[in-house]
């Protein structure tokens, strides 16, 4: 190679599994041109690119740019993907922000090398979206991000597709005005006759190089009026079998070079890397031949940069950089997320499971109807045992009264109450008679003194209340009944003593802290199993690589935006469940949040895994919804673990929500600390998966294309 070629290209092969796409391809680019490549469809000029760029990593030949291997000197190097490459989540002006933090560009130049750029690409206000641009103006916003940092060399892939013919010859004399002052350009287009453009033209046929050279000495070396002719012709003679070599071309190119004087608009006297300062009118000699040992001229490529060198930044202050990166993509990640209708329901989603929660459970059951047939025709103990029973748990039951059993057990099958209590004409008299005969009552006073009750089961969670109730209140009444008649002795013997434990909590409360960790799980896992596949498929993402950043800190400014979504949720949340409803929290507020932001972040490392793992974003949320839905019921949050049947309950015990929906019941309902073992226990059950998990994610994150 020569200090004069930006990029140098020789015998470079490269394939996909079985399907060779690159075949002894070589191609030299010199410093301050613009080169275009063209070729058919599907011929391998993406995968060059991807190739010159380190981003497909090599398998056979050699390829240097602007004097190190391919990758190293991306950070003064601009890639426009086909695929246009921004994020559709930001606006116009967070892009341009977003690269000009990246680049580390001073506010001065930046504002200056905008307006430029948006004047040139006629771009409209830029607080508009990139979803609600068109595809063109995609494009031209594409083509101002890849110049806002005045880089050495800029690889465009399709740059004009879509875009409008007055439009494109703008932008090309632009292109050349900046080749003119030493910019460097490769172009891959289909438009072949903008082509012409170009200080030199590169016509690609199935993965090698057909001809290189300046189009102007193309076309008359071909004797051909246009390219498109020149490429015809040289396919033809490659289906006939003529074998015209690339350096067959060069050589020949190279005698023309000698006598041909080049346009001067595409030979600028400014190019020169190589401080060559050429006359408009001098002719640009290429070399023709490779040199066989190449050597680097690291100081030549970087002269021309703009923005510091990368490696120099390393040097002085690395941490300082990659900081300043990760508060970039932080601060891109946080545009996005709050671009996206999506987030706002991600965010309040753990607090409106709590509101709706406590709004549905949170409360006792109330007014259970119950219908009563009370045969006794006078007011008696009948009424005395309704009377007790209404009064007992907050008017649990409400009583509606039949004139026959028939109609009161009717109502059961009406669903119309959940059960129906039967007092027969004489119990008051069987009462008083079974006090007084004790045990040896006859069968018709121990019929008569007994209430029979129908109850509908298919409610389990109502009919076990409505049993509980009618408990309680026989158990009242009885005390009445007895304190009357001065037999206080004779009161069931049972008495419930009060313990630092014995709370009078009810189902909501055991059920309340394994509901909202298991919300705050799906909110985390659902969000971070959609990010990193998003993230690889981000336009932004490919070109921030190739600016500089690394897979690490995308994974790391995900995590810590994540956590920052957590705390707001964990905030929402809090305020709903122990503000505005009085939830029993018997716990230290910081161990209790320090367990839920853990265990959300527990959420994202496999989620994280998922999001590496998998492209496609419907197949993440199956999983998602795989692996979150049976923990409801096998995880303790709303059944008890110690009822699951062996041996699969030490199975159950693996789910990510298992252990730690008992550490925040120790927590929260018992007022456990962190000095307990148990508690310890559970943290130690979250942090350590979750370490691996992340591990694991990144491998994964920073393998896969
Ligand atoms: N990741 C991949 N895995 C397997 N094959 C691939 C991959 N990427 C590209 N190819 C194949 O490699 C060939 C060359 O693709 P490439 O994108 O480099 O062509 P191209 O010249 O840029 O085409 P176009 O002009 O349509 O963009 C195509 O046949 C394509 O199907």
């Amino acid at each position: 190679m020569s200090a004069t070629d930006a990029v140098y290209i020789r015998n470079v092969n490269f394939s996909y599994g079985n399907n060779q796409i690159l075949r002894n391809f070589c191609a030299r680019i010199p410093y301050g041109q613009i080169y275009a490549l063209l070729g058919p469809s599907g011929g391998g000029k993406t995968t060059l690119l991807k190739l010159i760029l380190g981003r497909l990593k090599m398998q056979q030949g050699t390829i240097s740019v602007l004097g190190m291997t391919p990758g190293e000197a991306n950070s003064t190097i601009s890639f426009m993907p086909q695929e246009v490459g921004l994020c559709d989540n930001l606006t116009i002006n967070q892009t341009l922000k977003y690269f000009k933090l990246i680049y580390r560009i001073s506010n001065e130049e930046f504002y200056a090398r905008r307006k430029e750029l948006t004047t040139l690409t006629n771009l409209p206000n830029g607080n508009m979206l990139v979803r609600e641009l068109s595809g063109g103006t995609k494009r031209r916003l594409s083509i101002a991000v890849s110049l806002i940092n005045n880089p050495n060399l800029v690889i465009l892939d399709e740059p004009t597709v879509g875009i409008d013919a007055l439009l494109r010859n703008q932008i090309w004399d632009y292109l050349v005005s900046k080749a003119a002052e030493g910019m460097t350009m490769i172009i891959v287009t289909h438009y072949i006759e903008e082509a012409v453009n170009a200080g030199r033209v590169g016509l690609m046929r199935n993965g090698a190089l057909l001809a290189e050279d300046n189009p102007q000495r193309l076309m008359s070396i071909h004797g051909e009026a246009n390219l498109e002719a020149v490429f015809l012709k040289l396919c033809c003679y490659e289906d006939k079998g003529l074998n015209l070599s690339t350096s067959d071309l060069q050589n020949q190119s190279y005698q023309n070079h000698k006598t041909t004087k080049i346009n001067p608009y595409f030979c600028p006297h400014h190019y020169s890397i190589a401080n060559h300062h050429h006359n408009p009118d001098e002719i640009f000699i290429i070399p023709n031949k490779f040199d066989k040992n190449f050597e680097c001229s690291v100081s030549n490529c970087s002269s021309l940069s703009s923005t510091p060198s990368w490696r120099t930044l390393f040097n002085t202050s690395l941490l300082t950089i990659k900081l300043w990166i990760l508060l970039t993509l932080i601060y891109r990640n946080l545009n996005k997320f709050a671009c996206s209708y999506f987030s706002i329901i991600i965010v309040l989603l753990p607090a409106t499971q709590a509101l709706i929660f406590c709004l549905a459970v949170s409360k006792d059951i109330t007014l259970i109807p119950a219908a009563v047939y009370n045969e006794e025709p006078n007011p008696g103990y009948g009424k005395l045992f309704i009377d007790a029973m209404k009064s007992v748990r907050g008017h649990l039951i409400q009583p509606k009264f039949y004139n026959s059993l028939e109609e009161a057990t009717n109502t059961i099958q009406r669903r119309e109450a959940i059960g129906a209590i039967w007092i027969s004409e004489n119990y008051t008299d069987a009462i008083d008679i079974r006090i007084e005969d004790g045990l040896s009552a006859d069968n018709e006073t121990i019929d008569d003194s007994t209430i029979r009750i129908f109850i509908d089961n298919s409610y389990y969670i109502l009919s076990i209340e409505f049993y509980t109730t009618l408990l309680q209140s026989f158990a009242d009444f009885s005390r009445q009944l007895f304190h009357s008649k001065y037999m206080d002795l004779l009161e069931v013997p049972i008495k419930m003593e009060k313990t630092a434990l014995s709370e009078d909590y009810r189902f909501k409360d055991y059920f309340m802290p394994g509901y909202f960790l298991l919300f705050l799980y799906i909110s985390q896992i659902t969000i971070a199993s959609l990010t990193l596949n998003k993230e690889r498929k981000d336009g932004l993402f490919e070109r921030s690589l190739i600016a500089g950043v690394s897979h690490e800190l995308v994974f790391f400014s995900h995590i810590i935006t994540s956590l920052v979504i957590s705390i707001v949720q964990l905030w929402f949340l809090d305020i709903i469940a122990f503000a505005l409803f009085d939830n029993p929290s018997n716990s230290s507020y910081w161990l209790k949040f320090s367990l839920l932001l853990l265990e959300s972040l527990n959420a994202m490392s496999l989620g994280f895994v998922i999001s590496s793992s998998i492209n496609s974003e419907i197949s993440c949320l199956v999983l998602v919804w795989f692996i979150t839905i049976p923990q409801c019921l096998s995880a303790g949050v709303l059944w008890p673990l110690e009822s699951l049947s062996q041996p699969f309950n030490y199975l159950f015990y693996l789910w990510p929500l298992s252990i730690p929906v008992k550490t925040i019941r120790h927590i929260m309902l018992q007022g456990w600390d962190l000095s307990n073992i148990h508690v310890q226990y559970g943290f130690l059950s979250i942090g350590i998966p979750m370490i691996l998990f992340f591990y694991i994610a990144l491998i994964i994150f920073k393998r896969k294309q």
